[in-house]
């Protein structure tokens, strides 16, 4: 049995006295109280993050003794290419380099064709939640209430582990990864207050403050633990590891087929093969750009295998598509905003008024429609509206006539069988319903523009500068939203005129 008292190096965090081990302790509780404050308001919720963040600078300063200090990454990327050829990567004619404003990317060495192979990766050398719950800390996985149910927070566990493990198997990929990213973990209050108007404001507070809870819980955790499979993760768990590790994951994992051997239900259907998180060596260092998936997991191989989603020139950067992300959930989740976005869109939450008299109506129809579910029928329900010259799609359609009806207008499409008609623009409804609809629209979008602190010309002309990158993020994405909404203005603005 190993020891277990306070002597032994392994079972105590590194780098710190007693007394400032103490005073650490102190700040982590204090964060974690802070987080865990269930009710929210925009006030509370910005008041719960200024002060988080004070803490955690605080935090961060007591903990900087145990900064990693990481060799630059085009050093690092010989060895990784190296570890990669050893385990059997495929490499069609492509090459690892940094460019700015991306970081690393995949470069194209010649023409390469559309649907050309550009690499094939063997699972082996993937950092996955299955990899995760068999490694040495696997049992602590398993156990804990948020790991066993959070698999991406269990793989950001794996990865610090073997981060901390200076012989671990994928030390060269590791390394090769960059040291920080653009998260909004990484966004100083000045820079996440360029979110302000934006729904983004909201949803980057609640990330921050996620993450802070999370790393205030496995600190003390992991400091109460005697374990010694968890003495690297206990001497040098820090809040900016934890921060690196959780985006790690959050901009470079994808979804792979379980390697668990599949049981089939009474020899007749096959189940579904579960997907597991993975992290995927190589290619994770292709950037996005819109376009289509074009990266297959070959289960009878076992590899993730990537072609080419369209013609690439000799020299010029190779593109992955990610998915169809909206520019927020790209800023929040991936740390970027790519403006040619076709798949854009802004979250319009708008709800039935509980003093509506027909409220109980509209919401029979909702359920009708199959926007709202019984078991949910009060409260904001999330819309879309999109870029693009079509802003409003059908079930925003609907809700929006369906809200502006009068009594027998609703008693009449809760008896028809095409109430799902609502959802097409031709649907046989009185113009003054759709005019209303459409008024409420405009107004809605109009409010919603006021909401931010700058104009689109304002934006605009910030752009012309030299922005940081953070704050250039912000703004490409709140001009991105405002026009999402001057568009839907417009389109209102003609509809009512017709
Ligand atoms: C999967 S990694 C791609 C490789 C990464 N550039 C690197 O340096 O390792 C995703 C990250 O790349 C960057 N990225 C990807 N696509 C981008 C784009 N279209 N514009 C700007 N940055 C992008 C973002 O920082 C994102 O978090």
């Amino acid at each position: 049995m190993g020891k277990t008292t306070n002597k032994d190096s392994n079972l105590v965090r590194k780098g710190l006295t007693r007394v400032k081990r103490d005073e650490l302790k102190k700040l982590v509780d204090e964060l974690l109280q802070k987080c865990s404050y269930s009710l929210s308001s925009p006030s509370k919720d910005w008041e719960i993050y200024s002060e988080s963040w004070n803490l955690l600078e605080k935090i961060r300063e007591m903990e900087k003794s145990l900064d990693r200090l990481r060799i630059s990454r085009n050093e690092s990327l010989p060895s990784f290419v190296e570890w990669m050829t050893k385990h059997d990567v495929k490499m069609g004619p492509v090459e690892l380099a940094e460019l700015p404003l991306y970081g690393c990317c995949v470069k194209a060495k010649k023409h390469i064709n559309s649907g050309e192979l550009l690499f094939s990766i063997p699972q082996e050398l993937m950092l996955t939640t299955e990899t995760a719950t068999k490694s040495s800390i696997g049992h602590f996985i398993n156990n804990d209430p948020i790991l066993s149910q959070m698999p991406n927070v269990a793989l950001a566990f794996h990865v610090l582990n073997e981060l901390y493990d200076p012989k671990s198997f994928w030390k060269p990929y590791l390394d090769a990864l960059p040291s920080s990213y653009d998260t909004v973990m990484y966004f100083s209050p000045d820079e996440i207050t360029e979110l302000k108007g934006s729904p983004a404001f909201d949803d980057a507070l609640k990330m921050c403050r996620n993450i802070a809870r999370q790393y205030s819980y496995f600190y003390s955790l992991l400091q109460k633990s005697v374990d010694p499979t968890l003495s690297n993760l206990r001497a040098n768990f820090t809040y900016n590891d934890y921060r690196w590790a959780v985006s790690t994951v959050m901009t470079r994992q994808n979804l792979i087929p379980s390697q668990e051997e599949i049981v089939e239900g009474d020899g007749k259907e096959k189940q579904l093969v579960p997907l597991v998180n993975a992290l995927i060596p190589l290619w994770d260092f292709c950037n996005h750009q819109d376009g289509q998936f074009s990266t297959d997991f070959h289960p009878e191989s076992r590899r993730t295998v990537c072609q080419a989603g369209r013609d690439f020139g000799a020299g010029e950067q190779v593109f992955i598509f990610y998915g169809t992300r909206t520019c927020a959930e790209q800023l929040i989740h991936n740390g970027f905003v790519d403006t040619n976005n076709s798949h854009d869109a802004l979250t319009l939450k708008i709800g039935l008024s509980k003093s509506d008299p027909l409220a109980g109506q509209r919401a029979a129809l909702l359920c009708k429609l199959h926007i709202l579910s019984d078991e949910k029928i009060s409260g904001p329900i999330a819309f879309q509206l999109k870029a693009g010259p079509q802003p409003v799609d059908g079930q925003l359609l609907a809700f929006l006539r369906l809200f502006c009806m009068t009594k027998d207008s609703l008693d009449r499409w809760l008896q028809s069988d095409n109430a799902s008609n609502l959802m097409h623009e031709e649907c046989g409804i009185e113009t003054e319903v759709d005019d209303k609809s459409w008024s409420f629209l405009k107004a809605r979008c109009q409010l919603l523009l006021q909401l931010y602190p700058t104009t689109k010309e304002a934006d605009l002309k910030m752009l012309e500068e030299d922005l940081i990158p953070h704050r250039r993020m912000c703004v490409l994405l709140r001009l991105a939203e405002k026009r999402i909404l001057l568009s839907a203005i417009e389109c209102a603005g003609q509809r009512i005129k017709k």
